[in-house]
């Protein structure tokens, strides 16, 4: 049985009036708010950091989940608690410690995440998956919203769950990239739990009813 969770990305929000955003997503039935934090490092773009956070979470009615694309997670895992954070997201590849990392996640008191690149295979995650509240697949490469879905995830999917399954049934599967309607029904019937989606909720004439139609697929 798969729980079918949708998270808007605010990467593709209107930052001149993110706040009237963000209450437009507390009035659909989004399950969480996706906030992507680039670095220029890790990526190859730069987007928002922790002051943003913070007012996010000032106005937002829906649990947090930020996704970390940058290097070095470890040195900023307690300003992302103190900011609002209620899922944290971080990227294998940049961990070379991850059981310190998410540990250190859950200690801060927030569900731990790790998100795998497109070409990372789900098998790296095979001891380190009983400790994980959840995982994220990136279905486009990591940087920017509006790119075409890579269909090998669909693979990873099914994969995972099989993973998921045997060792910590609880974990849900995200996947963030490309994700519309169509990738998305595909998406949840290989077994993700819970999807992001940005530029095709924000480019909807009705984004509140294109969110609410995400929960009904
Ligand atoms: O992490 C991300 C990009 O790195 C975003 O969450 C993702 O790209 C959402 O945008 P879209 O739905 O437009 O693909
Ligand atoms: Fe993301």
């Amino acid at each position: 049985m798969t729980t079918r969770l949708i998270a808007p990305s605010i990467l593709s929000a209107d930052f001149s009036r993110l706040g009237e955003d963000i209450e437009m997503i507390n009035q659909s039935h989004a399950d969480y708010i996706h906030c992507d934090v680039m670095d220029g490092v890790f990526v190859p773009n730069i987007s928002f950091g922790i002051p943003v956070i913070e007012k996010v979470a000032e106005i937002a009615k829906k649990p947090l989940d930020v996704h970390l694309m940058i290097v070095n997670p470890d040195n900023y895992i307690s300003a992302f608690q103190k900011a609002g954070a209620d899922i944290l997201t971080v990227h294998y590849e940049t961990c070379p410690h991850l059981h310190r990392t998410v540990s250190s996640i859950k200690e801060a008191g927030m569900k731990a995440s790790v998100c795998l690149n497109p070409h990372t295979p789900v098998t790296v995650l095979d001891d380190i998956i009983g400790d994980l509240d959840m995982v994220l697949l990136m279905s486009v490469n990591p940087g920017f919203g509006g790119q075409s879905f890579i269909k090998n995830t669909y693979k990873k999917v099914r994969l995972l769950k099989e993973m998921i399954a045997a060792k910590n049934p609880s974990c849900l599967i995200e996947v963030d990239g490309g994700v519309n309607f169509e990738t998305g029904l595909n998406l949840y019937d290989a077994g993700a739990d819970v999807l992001v989606s940005g530029s095709f909720i924000f480019k909807a004439d009705d984004p509140i009813a294109a969110i609410n139609h995400f929960k009904t697929l």
